[in-house]
């Protein structure tokens, strides 16, 4: 068995500096964690990946093509593709180490995720590597300190989770740039109770909640009914909010469960683990 995270969300969302976070931090603890980029059009990141697809194609191989001519957004879609249909290749980076624990840097073009195949036909080809795969779904929290902004992001989390079919973990970044208001009201939505999120829309009074507020409301019982989507706060210049994270994680794909298997029974029965 392998273990992996396909870290995946909008643009400029922190998913390349979660990776290098994540790393740096597993590296502390004598933990070894790689990366893989699949980010075609990277420029930079901070760690040392161990496959790098722009190897295989760069963004810029699609674009510049004379036949192919892809604007950024199709070439990206076709590099992707063109990494599935060189599966031989991936596999051979990947190598076949028993326990490898991989993150997935992936590129932040959303569709690439709430309804494309390609992403989708990539985890089953993981899955057919032995690995155990969670989604780590990231959301700049600066855009989500309101109940409508919350509400549109939870939702694009949704359509991600309906999409992959894996387990999956919603992470909320750059919580060292909010101010202690914002960091109060996204607190607010995100314990103990989502009506919190329905008042505060409500009277905002504008006229499109006016209008759709039996929508709005319908929405945020399906979410708290069904317990379907839940953020997790992270803070990278806080080691503790790394560690929770990765631990959450961790849980989830039940990585090193056979080693400390009572200290996870003893210590951290989290009953969020159960809708996967
Ligand atoms: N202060 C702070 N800045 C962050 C954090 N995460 C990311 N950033 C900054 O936000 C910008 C985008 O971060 P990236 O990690 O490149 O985001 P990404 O999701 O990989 O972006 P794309 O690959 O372009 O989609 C960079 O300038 C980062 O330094 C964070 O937790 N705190
Ligand atoms: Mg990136």
């Amino acid at each position: 068995m392998r273990y992996a995270q396909l870290v995946v969300g909008p643009a400029g969302s922190g998913k390349s500096t979660y990776c290098s976070t994540i790393v740096k931090h597993a590296n502390d603890s004598k933990r070894i964690v790689e990366v893989v980029n699949l980010d075609p059009a990277a420029e930079h990141f901070d760690y040392e990946p161990l496959v790098d697809i722009r190897e295989l194609i760069h963004l810029d191989d699609a674009m510049e093509d004379e036949e192919l001519q892809f604007g950024p957004n199709g070439g990206l879609v076709f590099c992707i593709e063109t990494l599935l249909e060189n599966c031989d290749w991936l596999e051979e980076q990947l190598g076949d180490v028993d326990d490898d624990y991989i993150l997935f840097d992936c590129p932040g073009q959303i569709e690439l995720y709430t309804h494309l195949p390609v992403m989708r036909k990539l985890v089953d080809q993981l899955q057919r590597w032995n690995f155990r795969i969670c989604v780590v779904f990231m959301v700049d929290s600066q855009f989500m300190i309101d109940g409508a902004k919350f509400l549109s992001g939870t939702m694009a989390a949704l359509s991600v989770m309906v999409n992959l079919e894996l387990p999956h973990v919603n992470i909320l970044t750059k919580m060292d740039l909010l101010t202690k208001t914002a960091r109060n009201q996204i607190d607010s939505y995100l314990d103990p109770d989502p009506h919190i999120l329905l008042t505060d829309m409500r009277n905002a009074k504008s006229k499109w909640h006016e209008k759709y507020a039996k929508l709005t409301e319908a929405i945020g019982q399906v979410i708290e009914n069904f317990s379907l989507v839940r953020f997790y706060p992270l803070n990278i210049k806080d080691e503790e909010s790394i560690e929770n994270i990765l631990l959450t994680i961790d849980n989830i794909i039940q990585y090193g469960e056979d080693a400390d298997v009572k200290i996870r029974d003893f210590d951290e029965p989290d009953p969020e683990n159960d809708d996967e």
